[in-house]
């Protein structure tokens, strides 16, 4: 049997797929079922079909798996935010190892690699120390609010999936901690009482752009970043003021700006508001100072937890030279630095790599260096073949030449830190041809969404 498109059909849901949806088969087709999970039994309407599979949304949850929860946000299953909210934890970790295990075994060819089960995330909400929280000037309504009286021209929150455009008037998300949901709300209602109109993701027209919230764990601060199209310092002015009588915890206001299409919350331009420019935060024994701009791991107590496998896995004696390739804001750097004789970071990222230099300073690190640029051009200025090589790439994972340079220096040692395991299983068909994957420790970092950070140890054949 072929399915087609709008065609409805009945079937059970046997596996959830890499990138979070259910799988079930039809005929020995691959029907793959946004929001459903291992158990359900779903009539589904087929929205797309390709040649070697089709995509469908379930149209009715004829039984429903053991494996639900029930979801106590009321935007779950509307929003891109986290999508697994309805999947009882423990089997979010197991699927999250299936799919390291998955990877690696259909991407890389390797069955033989380690894989140990998932360490859970400390807390599953409230646990992101930062939130990106977009302006639309076409909300996207829920279905209680259809036909009702909403004002569809604003909206502040999270994206719909799948939509550049649409966002959610998202009141309050349960991955931040508070007092994160109380700033949002005294955005949102200065932003939409403001002068200035609200950013349109399709006409680019618009001041008020995104708001994006961190958090200090170690410090209980916040900073607010206020993204616009332009500078107009007085129609950002009342808001800063608003801030400080209500938000003493609240030690960083800064306007982000930018003219840019993208849909990205960095600015071309930034200008501090109020307080300091960067948010102080700590993870274990180390206190790091992180820009508006500069990457910092979104899970602190989870990043802990990485960080103490990385440094299990790289196993230093004091001796070792270690470059750490997509630095950051130098903390696998400073986390290692007492281990080592010396550490190189590299990294692109301008803000980032003078929190990095002054991250050291402050923690009394003094064999930590950075070099600033994008690796494809600075990896080849790296004096000597270190001994170890800590590698923690973006989602796209590591750009070829840079696999190409790895594998011309060729350290004995590669501590491998991704949050795609799609893309690490990918740089894995060209390390493996000199490098033995010995293990992979998984590492939930994202609870209720399908993202999962790992920790890959390898060592020279
Ligand atoms: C996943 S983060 C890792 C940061 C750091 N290791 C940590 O744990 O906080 C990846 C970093 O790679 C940087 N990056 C992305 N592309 C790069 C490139 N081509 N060259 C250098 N750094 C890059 C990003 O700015 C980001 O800081």
């Amino acid at each position: 049997m072929s399915v087609k498109k709008k065609q409805i059909v009945e079937c059970e849901v046997t596996d959830v797929a890499f990138g979070g949806k259910g799988l079930a088969k039809i005929d020995g087709f691959a029907v793959f079922i946004d929001q459903t999970v291992t158990g359900d039994r779903v009539a589904a309407r087929i929205v797309r079909k390709k040649r070697n599979y089709a995509e469908a949304v379930v149209q009715e949850l004829l039984r429903p798996s053991p494996l639900r929860v029930t979801a106590p946000c009321p935007y779950s299953g509307y929003c891109g935010g986290c999508k697994w909210q309805f999947i009882d934890y423990a089997e979010q970790i197991a699927l999250k190892r299936q799919h390291v295990v998955d990877c690696l075994a259909h991407i890389a060819l390797i069955d033989d690699a380690t894989v140990h089960e998932t360490i859970p995330s400390e807390r599953i909400f409230g646990y992101r120390n930062k939130m990106e929280f977009s302006c639309s000037d076409r909300r996207w309504l829920m279905p209680h609010e259809l036909g009702t009286e909403t004002d569809m021209g604003f909206a502040l929150g999270l994206h719909v999936p799948g939509t550049f455009h649409k966002v959610l008037d998202t009141r309050a998300c349960l991955l931040q901690p508070e007092p994160g949901n109380q700033i949002l709300d005294m955005v949102r209602e200065f932003m939409r009482a403001s002068r200035r109109p609200v950013y349109g993701l399709r006409s680019h027209e618009g001041f008020w752009r995104f708001l994006m919230l961190r958090h200090s764990v170690a410090k209980d601060q916040w900073m607010v970043n206020v993204v616009t199209s332009e500078e107009d310092r007085d129609a950002v002015a009342p808001l800063v003021e608003m801030i400080g009588h209500r938000f003493p915890q609240v030690t960083s206001v800064i306007n982000n700006i930018t003219a840019r299409k993208s849909g990205v919350a960095i600015g071309e331009r930034e200008i501090l508001l109020a307080g300091e420019p960067v948010l102080r935060d700590g993870i274990g024994p180390y206190a790091f100072d992180v820009s508006a701009n500069s990457f910092f791991q979104t899970n602190t107590r989870g990043a802990k937890t990485l960080y103490d496998t990385v440094a299990q896995y790289a196993d230093l004696d004091g001796n070792e030279s270690v470059v750490d390739l997509y630095c950051g804001t130098g903390t696998i750097a400073i986390w290692l630095a007492s281990h080592a004789r010396e550490i190189i970071g590299l990294e692109l990222v301008e803000s980032a790599v003078a929190d990095a230099r002054k991250n050291c300073i402050a923690n009394g690190i003094d064999n930590c260096r950075f070099i600033l640029g994008d690796i494809k051009e600075t990896l080849a200025s790296i004096p000597a073949v270190p001994d170890m090589l800590v590698i923690d790439p973006p989602r796209i994972g590591m750009h070829k030449d840079v696999v190409t340079q790895v594998l011309g220096m060729a350290p004995p040692s590669i501590v491998y830190v991704s949050c795609n395991p799609a893309t690490l299983a990918r740089d894995m068909i060209s390390l493996k041809e000199i490098y033995a994957l010995k293990e992979v420790q998984p590492v939930d970092m994202f609870p209720h969404t399908f993202h999962v950070e790992s920790v890959a140890r390898l060592v020279k054949r």
